[in-house]
C-alpha cells in the first residue's frame, strides 16, 4: 500500500476516474463497473477496481482542493504506475453560455494556487489536458443529444468560499474562462510531470451567475453523462 492508499501492487488499473467526492466514488463503481471491488477505505477515500465493457477501470475519490488531490494522484502515478486520469468533477459556471448540468471539458485550467507557482520557481505554467483524451471525450459528448458539452479553459480555485470570488473572476470570464471548480490545474501539472495522461471533465453543478444549483445527492449520484463520456473516453 502507499501512504493513503490501501491497495496492493496490481490492485489499481491503469485508467482511474476521479471524483472529489468519495461517495460519487461508490456510486459510480457501483453503477458502472462489473465485479467491483474496494481496494481502499483509507480516511474514508473510497477507491474500487472493476470492468466496463471488459476494460479494467478504477474509480479513486481525491478530496476538496489540489493539495487533497495531489496526494492521491502522486501515489496513484508514483506507485500504482496508473498511465491516465479522468478527474470526474462539479463545477460552478462562470457565464450565462453554460446552462446547469451542461459539461465541460477542460482544455486548460488557470489557477490562484501557489502549487504550480513554487514548481515553477515563479513562471507561469500553462496546465493542459492530455489531446488525446480530450478529443475522444469530445467525440463521445458530441455522439449524445442528452446534453451540451463544452470545451474550454476552466478555473481552479483554492478558496470555494472567496469574498473576492466577483472581482477576481471577472478577468478570467473575460478571457474566456467558463466555470470555477478546485482541482484540474494541479492535475494537469502532475500529469505532465510524471509524463502520463491526465483530462478534467465537469458537469455544472451551480451556476454563479444565475443562482441555480443541484442538491448534495444529485451531485453524487446523477452525473451519469460526464461519467459515461470519461469511460469512453479514457478507454477508447
Ligand atoms: O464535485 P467535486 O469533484 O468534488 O468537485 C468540486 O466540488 C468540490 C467543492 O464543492 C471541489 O472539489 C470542486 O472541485
Ligand atoms: O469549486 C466549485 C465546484 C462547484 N461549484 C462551485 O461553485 N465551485
Amino acid at each position: 500500500m502507499s501512504t493513503h492508499i490501501a491497495a496492493a501492487a496490481g490492485q489499481v488499473a491503469p485508467t482511474v476516474l476521479l471524483p472529489g467526492d468519495p461517495l460519487r466514488a461508490k456510486w459510480i463503481a457501483e453503477t458502472y463497473l462489473d465485479d467491483a471491488t474496494c481496494y481502499t477505505e483509507v480516511r474514508g477515500m473510497y477507491g474500487f477496481t472493476g470492468t466496463w465493457r471488459g476494460r479494467p477501470v478504477s474509480v479513486q475519490g481525491s478530496g476538496m482542493g489540489q493539495p487533497s488531490m495531489a496526494i492521491y494522484v502522486n501515489e496513484l502515478f508514483a506507485e500504482y504506475d496508473v498511465q491516465s486520469i479522468v478527474r470526474v468533477g462539479s463545477c460552478g459556471a462562470l457565464t450565462e453560455r453554460l446552462a446547469l448540468r451542461d459539461v465541460v471539458l477542460a482544455s486548460g485550467a488557470c489557477t490562484d494556487s501557489s502549487m504550480n507557482r513554487l514548481r515553477f520557481l515563479g513562471l507561469d505554467y500553462a496546465p493542459v489536458a492530455d489531446f488525446g483524451l480530450l478529443r475522444a471525450a469530445h467525440d463521445a459528448a458530441q455522439a449524445r443529444s442528452d446534453l451540451t458539452a463544452h470545451v474550454g479553459l476552466i478555473y481552479s480555485s483554492d478558496s470555494f468560499y472567496n469574498p473576492r470570488a466577483a472581482e477576481l473572476t471577472k478577468p478570467l470570464v473575460d478571457h474566456g474562462v467558463l466555470a470555477v471548480e478546485m482541482e484540474a490545474s494541479a492535475l494537469y501539472t502532475l500529469a505532465a510531470s510524471y509524463g502520463r495522461r491526465a483530462l478534467a471533465i465537469c458537469t455544472v453543478s451551480d451556476h454563479i451567475v444565475t443562482g441555480e444549483e443541484t442538491t448534495a445527492l444529485e451531485r453524487q449520484e446523477t452525473f451519469g453523462a460526464m461519467v459515461e463520456i470519461a469511460l469512453a473516453a479514457s478507454t477508447a
